[in-house]
């Protein structure tokens, strides 16, 4: 009995912070020098919106920690954690850090806008498909911005299609509220899933927990052009994608399937040299992007 009032009361106070506490600002909402022209959507602790400096009309993306989250420990430590790590990248791919501030008690920081759809939007909100060939090629776009985050020491951790942003032949990566430093003692989260008990993830480069992210992301686009025969049985992604044996082989390293790679730029230096020479986009025509 006691269970299911306990269960009841934290079911209403779920539904209290989604509807109340964490209700987002209207359009026009007037906060310090900016206006709200759109509500972009929340994560896990915090709501972004995107705006316009009142005086110079210029757009930046707005981030609110939730309210609800103001006095739980890992909502403001995502919160200052993407403040911490922004400030310390400059790259054009990366959103820049305007500015951090609290009003009427609540936190906020600003950022860059990053016009353009994310990887996600594209293959299940447009119908975006990725070729072979495509897939990799994002992949080294990607590596050469992951690079810069970890030749400053950090790592990024939630290199997922929906934190890559495609504009033109852009690609911007966003939302470090999970990213920490190389000497920080947080766990990645690749460490936390694995299986391995010989497995030391303190002797493991830090880069290789990006790696295990973006082998997902990369299967994502593959999957976007993967057509499953009529009554398939369940297979494996290497025998369903059919890749050149040399792109199976790149991903089963980025898993740490087969012995992973030691930096990035030895990732990179392989994508490039695999797109050049084993990858041909004849095997597998890719849908024209729907723009
Ligand atoms: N700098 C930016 N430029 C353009 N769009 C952005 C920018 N930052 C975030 N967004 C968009 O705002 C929305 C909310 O982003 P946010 O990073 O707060 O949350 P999330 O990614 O949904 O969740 P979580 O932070 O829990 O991973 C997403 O649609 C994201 O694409």
């Amino acid at each position: 009995m006691l269970r299911f009032f306990t269960l009841q009361a934290e079911w209403f106070r779920h539904v209290w912070e989604v509807f109340v506490v964490d209700r987002p600002y209207e359009k026009g909402k007037q906060i310090r020098s900016y206006e709200i022209m759109d509500f972009l959507g929340a994560g896990g602790y915090g709501m972004a919106y995107l705006v316009r400096h009142r005086s110079s009309g210029e757009r930046y993306v707005m981030k609110q920690l939730r309210p609800s989250s103001k006095k739980n420990k890992q909502g403001l430590r995502a919160h200052q954690n993407e403040i911490d790590m922004l400030s310390q990248l400059h790259h054009p791919a990366i959103p820049t850090l305007v500015e951090q501030f609290e009003w009427q008690q609540q936190e906020f920081v600003v950022m860059a806008w990053v016009e353009g759809a994310t990887f996600w939007e594209q293959i299940f909100e447009q119908g975006v498909r990725y070729s072979h060939a495509e897939a990799f090629q994002m992949l080294h776009k990607l590596l050469d911005i992951v690079q810069h985050i970890h030749q400053k020491g950090i790592v990024h951790r939630d290199l997922r299609i929906p934190n890559v942003i495609v504009h033109e032949d852009r690609l911007f990566v966003i939302d470090f509220g999970l990213a920490c430093k190389q000497d920080d003692s947080r766990p990645f989260l690749w460490e936390q899933t694995r299986q391995d008990p010989a497995f030391d993830p303190r002797k493991a480069p830090f880069c290789q927990s990006d790696h295990y992210a973006l082998a997902h992301l990369v299967l994502f686009l593959l999957y976007s052009s993967y057509e499953p025969a009529a009554n398939e049985s369940e297979r494996s992604w290497q025998e369903e994608l059919g890749l050149p044996s040399r792109a199976r082989q790149l991903l089963e390293r980025m898993l740490q399937v087969k012995a992973p790679f030691r930096s990035t730029e030895e990732l990179s230096t392989e994508v490039e040299n695999l797109i050049k020479n084993h990858m041909d986009d004849a095997q597998n025509p890719s849908t024209p992007p729907v723009s």
